[in-house]
């Protein structure tokens, strides 16, 4: 196999447990987002990302209510639309910034993604969290500030997460042939795409889930079974 040079990672599922946010993430945000629209509606970064939002919905001159409830939906929904995305972030940097939780990493993760920089690799994230969100969740990780381990962050700005599109985006913009770079995710899905764009690929398949015997892509209980 060609070398590895650097490591693309996946966030919920792969660094992090699904529950965290899930049940931590998506119901603060679900509480906070109508006060933090109707507070914050001035702000122009907000506003882009209401106007986003309704234009992915097709609504034309819909209220300030209607969005909401598109949005609020979208949450229960686990949409990935940048637009949501972007807006849980700037309610969830609140949170993180008053206390209320810190970002849930599986606990060999890193130490792994520390041994594979010490190694010469450089490592980004690719998660459907918007790029601020992803700083703010490795920035205040239950392992403490992680941000400085990672050299750059992808979100659906770039692409979703589906397309070969975006990894060969995601390619161009580190500066690598594709063979050289691992993408690691628990999603088959986003793994078939990378792969089809000629990245590497790494399955994480944390427990109780079971590694198939003949796995589609290369499969691992945790970021320790990672040989590099
Ligand atoms: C960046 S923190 C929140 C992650 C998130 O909102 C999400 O939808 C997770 O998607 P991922 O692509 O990391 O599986
Ligand atoms: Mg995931």
């Amino acid at each position: 196999m060609p070398e590895i040079r650097a490591i693309v990672t996946d966030i919920e599922g792969t660094t992090s447990s699904i529950s965290f946010v899930k049940d931590v993430l998506f119901p603060y945000a679900r509480k906070r987002l109508p006060a933090f629209v109707e507070t914050h509606a001035d702000r122009p970064e907000v506003q882009h990302w209401l106007h986003e939002a309704a234009k992915e919905a097709n609504y034309i001159e819909a209220s300030r209510k209607e969005v909401i409830d598109l949005l609020l939906r979208w949450i229960d929904e686990d949409r990935k639309f940048t637009a949501l995305k972007a807006l849980q972030g700037m309610i969830w940097q609140e949170g993180y910034e008053a206390g209320d939780y810190r970002a849930h990493v599986y606990p060999e993760v890193a130490a792994q993604l520390r041994a594979w920089r010490a190694k010469g690799l450089h490592l980004y994230v690719y998660s459907s969290g918007s790029v601020p969100a992803q700083k703010l969740f490795f920035g205040h990780s239950e392992s403490g500030d992680l941000t400085t381990l990672f050299a750059g962050y992808f979100d659906t700005e770039t692409g979703p997460k589906r397309e070969q599109d975006s990894y060969e985006k995601i390619a161009g913009a580190i500066g690598e042939q594709p063979q050289h770079l691992l993408f690691l995710s628990d999603i088959v899905e986003e793994l078939d795409a990378a792969r089809a764009a000629g990245f590497q690929t790494g399955w994480l398949l944390r427990p109780p889930q079971a590694i198939p015997t003949e796995p589609r892509h290369p499969a691992y209980a945790d970021f320790d079974a990672i040989t590099l």
